[in-house]
């Protein structure tokens, strides 16, 4: 005889009872798609290492993101690509008034009302060295001006209109100078902080360097971004900025580290969890499926659903484009 408690399959034998096993699933509102924006107007650049994925002019994205909120997208994240500029040690490019990310914010809110508009706050992009920070001249990081700067570009987003303002720079102290200067800028309770707390220095970040010229010109980032093996300073890192202010925790990369995604919805209970499915996690399915080691659309929402059983509730992924005709089908 059978034990009544040995047998599950009884709750999960079709599609509807299977949903009800999760306590969350995947909707479209939880996607934030990252996006970059060129400093050439005109762009639809190609980029190898991204499938499917481009550098886009600002006078390209009304006829690109047009059609994703017609499909329910619901906010994008976006990242600068100085192409044609000069880069200095302070990345004073990064906030230009007339820069690519100040631009776009200021084109997509008037053209596409609801959508939530994030940027991404580093220096990297703009650095003549490539670090996210201001160095001293021994090439360590020099926090309280790198700490200084990123506030005062992040400033500068918000008051172009950004919705949420995301440093991803991994700098001490950051979150809360982000904050004290939304509050002095009178956009305090204008826009959203989301905070890179828990970004480890990953080996996944290789087609995103490729995508936004960022790769740093001697060294690593070993000394800001988390060793992939400190579970202890990402809860601390959690932590801190939490108590410094952020609105939304994120965790970075998001499938090798779905047990830190699992740490911050503990440790930020109260906020939303957001993790970011990096260039190199979208290059690897992507590689896994040409190789025919499984079907791409199975194993995209594989990647994602094991994060949001983690705990995520915001996912920032290259494949949001597709999770759009996915979930309609
Ligand atoms: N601060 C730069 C930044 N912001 C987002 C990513 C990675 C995104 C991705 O790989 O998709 C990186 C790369 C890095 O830290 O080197
Ligand atoms: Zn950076
Ligand atoms: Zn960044």
């Amino acid at each position: 005889m059978t034990d009544i408690s040995s047998i599950l399959q009884g709750g999960y034998q079709h599609p509807v009872s299977r949903a009800w096993q999760s306590k969350r699933q995947l909707t479209k509102s939880m996607l934030m798609y990252p996006i970059f924006i060129s400093d050439d107007p005109d762009a639809e650049e190609v980029m190898t290492t991204l499938p499917g994925q481009r550098r886009w002019g600002v006078n390209k994205l009304e006829n690109f993101i047009g059609p994703l909120v017609k499909k329910g997208l619901a906010s994008v994240i976006l990242f600068g690509v100085p192409m044609k500029v000069q880069k200095d040690p302070r990345g004073t490019l990064a906030d230009d008034p007339e820069g690519p990310v100040i631009l776009a914010v200021k084109k997509l809110r008037e053209l596409f009302p609801s959508l939530f508009i994030a940027c991404d706050v580093c220096l990297c992009e703009y650095t003549s060295h490539g670090h996210c920070g201001i160095l001293h001249d021994d090439g360590t990081i020099n926090t309280p001006p790198s700490v200084a700067r990123i506030a005062e570009v992040a400033v500068n987003y918000a008051k172009a209109g950004a919705h949420c303002v995301a440093p991803s720079d991994m700098m001490d102290g950051r979150i809360k100078a982000i904050k004290q200067g939304l509050i002095d800028a009178g956009l305090g309770n204008k826009c959203t902080l989301m905070s890179y707390s828990a970004k480890f220095a990953s080996s996944l970040y290789g087609p995103f360097r490729d995508a936004v010229l960022s790769a740093p010109s001697f060294g690593d980032r070993k000394c800001y971004q988390l060793p992939p093996t400190a579970k202890g300073l990402a809860r601390r890192a959690i932590q801190r900025d939490t108590a410094e202010g952020a609105d939304i925790i994120m965790v970075k990369p998001a499938l090798p580290y779905l047990d830190i995604i699992s740490d911050a919805a503990q440790v930020a209970a109260d906020h939303p969890i957001a993790c970011y499915q990096v260039s190199g996690e979208f290059a690897m399915v992507h590689a896994g499926a040409r190789a025919g080691v499984y079907d791409l659309r199975t194993m995209a929402f594989e990647t994602v659903e094991s994060m949001i059983r983690a705990g995520a509730t915001i996912i920032l992924t290259y494949f949001t484009p597709d999770f759009l005709d996915w979930l309609d089908q």
